[in-house]
């Protein structure tokens, strides 16, 4: 999830502190004992022996690996590998206790699920959150109190209803927009490929802010951009290049509620990566770019609160989770016989929070999505065709599958598709957890303190929706036929977390990537990259 530029491999995270950033020397600066200068490695858990040579532990490894361009992100993952051990010690920072990396689904899992007392989100991680939106339930404690609170107020937010009703038709208007503009691209680029991440980028950030905040008065920053590039021409806006070459388009600039969004988000990645990542807020929070971003995210509130209350005053149905909220504590206080508090930091940080959350991590997993699918032109094909069969009626008439075609209809390999890129990109990759009591892991003692961290290694890295899909013989009396349907415990899957802290927002990310790739793979067709493209990384730009 992502608060912060999010292309998987460079990502900075805003809720997670295992995405991204944490991937960076990932200090556990936790109970720190006053005088021990070198790690102190857990009785009986693997770890590097080279690491207790320095006071740097394992960062100094890891410094050494981000030095020469590689990347620290895999450096996790390898470690479990590297001691052929499902349980490994590594130590981040100096002064800190050893962090933890578990690669045991059925630990990792029963960890998330059933042993929320003894693990918690991470202090690190809530720090880094909360010197940003400190009113969000994400860096809160599951047993604080406040969690509830703020559970509470946005917890019919992911109900089919809401979702199918409310969302699905923002999302897929503004889809629609973003066609319009890959429309005009495709057009002007003549057949050779141009960078979709960008588009991508702006496009989903345009998709969370209006289902959380509902419309306002401008036009979303795709809408301005199709202008843009539609009144350009070669000479002013776009640098055509020789065939082949990628077709290079005018930038489309971010606008203020981006910059803002985009700040914070990088805020929190550095944070992240501080010895304290509490006091480098208290210190980033009074410069310059920090208060404008704060000052941009208040007017953007203030502005669409006002809106949505206007619009609630004048009998308008809901529209947004902002538009939710309203209706409820309205609801709320009449019954209690009070004045309702439409504006409160839980609101406004649970609103800001959900943009947050929400926008790095789809735009991230659509934009492996079309990367995977242009990989795999089979994979394309057959998820094409099936569209196809699934909405005959709508490629029949020679039109799109409307919102409710897209929502009421079962499309299996669309759903293991979607499953298998999500398995493969995982937008937020690591589950960090602290332990709060000394307690135990896969047999071994961790005292209380100790950051442990889930990473599920083994995942075959070929892309094979079809894992998801069980097949079925259907006798109907005159023929046996075999169906597929897609099947969610096919395979480990944690690219969500699981239990109570799990993903709050996994039902709107499944409906924004089922719309999304619908009407992608409906209206184009990615082709194969150049080749010696085939293999670029995730977060280098996207050709169509
Ligand atoms: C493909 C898209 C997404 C992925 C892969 C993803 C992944 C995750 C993961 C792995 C966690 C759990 C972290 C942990 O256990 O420590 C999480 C938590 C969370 N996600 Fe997402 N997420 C996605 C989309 C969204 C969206 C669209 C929202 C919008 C509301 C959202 C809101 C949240 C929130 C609020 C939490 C924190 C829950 C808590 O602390 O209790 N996510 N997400």
């Amino acid at each position: 999830m992502g608060f912060g530029r999010h292309d998987s491999e460079t990502a900075t995270s805003y809720g997670y502190a295992g995405s991204g950033s944490s991937l960076q020397p990932e200090p556990a600066v936790l109970n720190a004992e006053p005088g021990v200068a070198l790690p102190k490695p857990l009785p009986g858990i693997p770890y590097n022996k080279d690491a207790l040579k320095t006071i740097l532990g394992d960062g100094a490894e890891i410094q050494k690996i981000r030095r020469a361009g590689g990347s620290a992100r895999n450096w996790f993952g390898q470690q479990t590998a590297r001691h052929m051990s499902p349980l490994v010690q590594a130590f981040l920072a100096p002064f800190t206790k050893p962090v933890l990396i578990l690669s045991d689904f059925r630990e990792a899992q029963d960890i998330l699920l059933c042993r929320n007392k003894e693990f918690d989100r991470a202090s690190r991680a809530s720090d880094a959150l909360r010197g940003v939106i400190p009113w969000h339930h994400i860096g809160m404690r599951t047993a604080d109190p406040q969690f509830r609170r703020n559970r509470e107020l946005v917890k019919d937010l992911m109900t089919p209803h809401f979702l199918n009703t409310v969302n699905a038709p923002a999302i897929y208007d503004n889809a629609q927009i973003f066609l319009g503009l890959w429309r005009v691209k495709a057009q002007l680029a003549g057949g050779r490929p141009f960078q979709a991440g960008e588009d991508i980028h702006v496009m989903t950030f345009d998709i969370i802010k209006v289902v959380a905040l509902g419309e306002d008065d401008s036009r979303s920053m795709t809408a301005q951009y199709l202008d843009t590039v539609r009144s350009a021409t070669s000479a002013d806006q776009m640098s055509e290049t020789t065939k082949d070459i990628v077709f290079v388009f005018a930038k489309n600039e971010a606008n203020d509620d981006l910059r803002a969004h985009q700040t914070q988000q990088e805020a929190v990645g550095e944070s992240i990566t501080h010895p304290s990542p509490k006091l480098f807020h208290i210190f980033h929070n009074l410069t310059a770019p920090m208060r404008e971003a704060f000052a941009l995210k208040t007017s953007m509130l203030e502005r669409q609160v006002s809106l949505a209350v206007k619009q609630f005053k004048a009998g308008e149905g809901v529209k947004s989770a902002l538009d939710y909220m309203i209706q409820r504590e309205a609801s709320a206080a009449k019954k209690a016989g009070r004045q309702p508090l439409f504006d409160t930091p839980s609101m406004r940080d649970e609103l800001y929070g959900y943009i947050g959350a929400g926008h790095d991590t789809t735009s991230t997993a659509f934009q492996w999505g079309l990367k995977h699918l242009t990989v795999h032109q089979c994979a394309q094909k057959k998820l094409r065709d099936s569209l196809r069969a699934a909405y005959a009626k709508a490629f029949d008439a020679g039109r799109q599958p409307s919102v409710a075609d897209i929502t009421k209809t079962s499309v299996p390999y669309l759903d293991a598709v979607i499953e298998e890129v999500l398995r493969l990109s995982a937008p937020v990759r690591q589950l960090v957890r602290e332990a709060m009591v000394d307690t135990t892991l896969l047999g071994h003692r961790v005292p209380k303190g100790t950051t442990t961290d889930s990473w599920d290694h083994a995942d075959p890295q070929a892309f094979v929706p079809e894992r998801w899909l069980k097949k079925t013989v259907v006798d109907d009396g005159a023929a046996e036929a075999e169906a597929h349907h897609y099947d969610a415990q096919a395979g480990p899957f944690l690219s969500f977390g699981t239990g109570i802290r799990g993903c709050f927002g996994r039902r709107l990310a499944y409906l924004e990537l089922r719309i999304l790739m619908t009407l992608l793979l409906w209206n184009f067709e990615a082709r194969s990259p150049a080749p010696g493209a085939e293999h670029v990384g995730a977060g280098r730009p996207l050709d169509h």
